[in-house]
């Protein structure tokens, strides 16, 4: 499966009391890949919601990546998202087996990525691109290092950090193959303006 589109990311708080229906919305306008992000240590929830997560995905024929924790993932037959400090990708990969989608986190750094690809990752991320309400502290990407990142590498690429349906068109232009998006997606005031901002962000990134 060619892995391009929209890349929604779950976050707990944002979505406390809302969480599956608006996580239903966006997956009904579109979502090819789906993060369950939730840095909290309350492991039942975490096994719980993603449990959840895995029936709505399956339903929607939509990927399900865990964050952070290969455990979880393979426990549930789903991917994973490794940052640079969640543990190595040569294991998890072994964990999951070849099938499974592997994402990695790369910053700014193309090398990070190349030694990303040679350890058997399904995608690279690199960002943030632009200010992020979720994670206001990521170090900073720009286009032009997205530009040589899309000459060198040969995996699909994901950009994540302040993404929104105003400012991600140039990212496309630049060698985007996915979006992640937290605010931009689920900050939305209604489960049917998710399901809209899902839609134009997949018109973007698909036409
Ligand atoms: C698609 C995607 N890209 C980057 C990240 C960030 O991962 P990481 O650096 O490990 O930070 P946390 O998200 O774990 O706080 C991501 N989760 N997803
Ligand atoms: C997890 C992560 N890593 C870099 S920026 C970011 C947060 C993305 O969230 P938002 O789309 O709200 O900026
Ligand atoms: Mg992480």
């Amino acid at each position: 499966m060619k892995l391009r589109g929209l890349y929604a990311i779950t976050d707990s708080q944002l979505l406390a009391g809302k969480f599956l229906a608006y996580v239903e919305a966006a997956l009904d306008g579109g979502v090819t890949l789906l993060q369950y992000r939730d840095k909290s240590s309350d492991e039942a929830r975490r096994l719980r919601e993603a449990e959840k997560l895995r029936e709505l995905c399956s339903r929607y024929k939509t990927q399900l990546i865990i964050n952070d924790d290969a455990e979880l993932a393979a426990r549930l037959g789903v991917g994973v998202h490794l940052g640079q400090t969640d543990g190595p990708l040569t294991p998890a990969r072994a964990l999951l087996g070849s099938k499974a989608i592997i994402g990695a986190t790369c910053h700014s750094q193309i090398e990070l990525a190349e030694q990303a690809a040679r350890e058997g990752a399904s995608y690279v991320a690199f960002g943030r691109f632009f200010n992020s309400n979720t994670k206001p502290g990521a170090p900073a990407a720009t286009l032009e290092m997205l530009a040589e990142a899309r000459k060198r590498l040969h995996l699909p690429i994901c950009v994540i950090g302040g993404v929104t349906l105003e400012n991600a068109e140039p990212l496309v232009a630049h060698g985007a193959d996915l979006l992640a998006v937290v605010h931009g997606l689920f900050g939305a005031d209604s489960t049917q303006e998710v399901t809209r901002r899902a839609r134009a962000f997949n018109a973007l990134i698909k036409s």
